[in-house]
């Protein structure tokens, strides 16, 4: 585990042998993963597992007690102003401002990254021609559905061109045509401009189809990491909901720690079992 951990140049994401602790509470215990750049990466776990304390200490929001988190080869704790233009990130509850339009919106963005005015317009439009928005860049946001809303805040998310984006379950609420829409815009991001997304969602049937690698927390642990196929055949399940099932739930920990083409499985257990 703390070899495979090991930092790698082709790595958008490093966390090596990362603790927090809120008071006695051990809500992330000592976790390792990467992701490459250019992935589609789920982070999955049930109710409390510690995904949202993860993307705190990720996005900068929360110091980690031990271990190194190093976004696109920078230390988070020690560069943090660096790492936080590096990405952009769409949190489950809306946090646009709803009084305003649209495109004041984007522009509030702009302003808060120092994005040249200069450039503020062109940007502006092709953020909105990006995600289908441009007819409504007048609109005051609190009359936009659900679906445009979550769209407006993933355009402003790349508004500063990130290299990653982080996106804590983006589809919750939405019907199945602007799910669709979403999945096909972030696909198409990552084509083209080899975007690194970073996601928690419950929707498995989802991960299974557009996340290219997963990591499965469990009780602040990661117990499988590897390719959606890797994870669904270690776990012998059809779906890569039985896998998580399985995962955590019925298979005692010790069966169930898995990380794909690695080998160093009993550093990856509690230390009581070791
Ligand atoms: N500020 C806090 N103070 C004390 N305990 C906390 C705090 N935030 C989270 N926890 C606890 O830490 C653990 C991990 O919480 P976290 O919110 O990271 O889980 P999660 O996987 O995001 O859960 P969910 O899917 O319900 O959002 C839980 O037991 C939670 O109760």
């Amino acid at each position: 585990m703390k070899e495979t951990a090991a930092f790698q140049a082709s790595d958008m994401i490093s966390v090596q042998n990362v603790v927090k602790e809120y008071g006695k509470k051990r809500a992330v215990n000592d976790i390792s993963f990467s992701v490459k750049a250019g992935e589609v990466f789920a982070f999955l776990g049930p109710n409390g597992a510690g995904k949202t304390t993860t993307i705190k200490m990720l996005t900068t929001l929360l110091p980690p007690d031990k271990g190194v988190i190093k976004i696109d080869g920078m230390d988070v704790a020690r560069q943090a102003y660096e790492v936080r233009r590096r990405f952009g990130v769409v949190f489950q509850d809306c946090t646009l401002d709803q009084t305003a339009t649209v495109y004041e919106n984007l522009w509030m963005h702009c302003s808060f990254y120092q994005i040249p005015r200069s450039e503020r317009k062109r940007r502006i439009a092709e953020v909105l021609e990006l995600f289908n928005i441009t007819s409504h860049q007048r609109v005051i946001v609190e009359k936009l559905s659900g679906g445009l809303k979550r769209r407006v805040e993933l355009a402003r998310a790349l508004l500063h061109q990130p290299v990653l984006i982080f996106l804590d379950e983006p589809t919750l609420g939405l019907d199945p045509q602007s799910r669709r829409l979403l999945w096909d815009h972030l696909h198409f991001l990552k084509k083209t401009q080899n975007l690194t997304v970073f996601l928690t969602t419950h929707y498995l049937d989802e991960v299974e189809r557009f996340a290219d690698t997963v990591a499965v927390i469990n009780q602040g642990k990661i117990i499988a990491a590897g390719s959606v196929s890797d994870v669904i055949s270690h776990a012998k399940g059809q779906t890569l909901e039985d896998a998580f099932l399985s995962l955590t739930g019925q298979l005692s920990e010790r069966e169930s720690v898995f990380f794909a083409g690695k080998t160093e499985i009993e550093d990856a257990l509690p230390e009581a079992d070791n």
